[in-house]
């Protein structure tokens, strides 16, 4: 809809996989598994609404699709957005605030140690990102940044609040695979 998907296109791509934007309901009919991008989360949130694409992505999230979320896309599923109105799915069981890093760091890149993607640090990039304040009972975090849950997994959900599409570093999108593909 917005935001950095061609970049998830592209990293989708150079993993060996099939990859397609998706716009439109037949669109997602097709696809095996899904990227929400990052981006500018009340646009996608807007468009999503506006392409008649809410409702069928809250069904086939009931139905278990695969899904990564990336920044923006992580509050677009989100249950709740602490101290907002701004509407979500609620496929995954997390309350993110919006732009929380504060404005002399909003944005940045750092390493982190996601035992989950081997011993390698990853590159992580984070943009004006939210930060998740909580995790549901059924969220596994598998990274952590300051304390606070980055990279988290709720079933066949995955979500960063940082950017593996902009690191040449693959191993986020293949772990993401292995997961759709129920190896994981
Ligand atoms: N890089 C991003 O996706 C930023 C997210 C954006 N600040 C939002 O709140 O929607």
């Amino acid at each position: 809809m917005q935001g950095a998907f061609r970049e998830h296109v592209d990293a989708f791509r150079r993993c060996g996989c099939e990859a397609m934007e998706v716009r439109t309901r037949e669109e997602l009919d097709e696809v095996a598994a899904l990227a929400i991008p990052g981006g500018e989360s009340t646009a996608i949130t807007k468009l999503l609404r506006s392409f008649g694409l809410w409702e069928a992505l809250l069904k086939r999230g009931a139905e278990d699709l695969p899904i990564l979320a990336t920044c923006a896309g992580v509050i677009v599923l989100a249950r709740g957005i602490v101290g907002s109105d701004q509407v979500s799915l609620g496929l995954l069981d997390v309350a993110v605030r919006r732009n929380a890093y504060g404005r002399q760091v909003d944005s940045f890149e750092t390493e982190l140690k996601i035992e989950a993607l081997g011993t390698e640090p990853v590159p992580a990039i984070f943009i004006r990102a939210p930060i998740i304040e909580s995790v549901g009972p059924k969220v596994e975090v598998l990274a952590t940044y300051r304390e606070k849950a980055v990279l988290v997994r709720q079933g066949r959900i995955l979500a960063a609040t940082f950017h593996p599409e902009l690191t040449a570093d693959l191993r986020l999108h293949q772990y993401f695979l292995e997961m759709a593909e129920g190896k994981r």
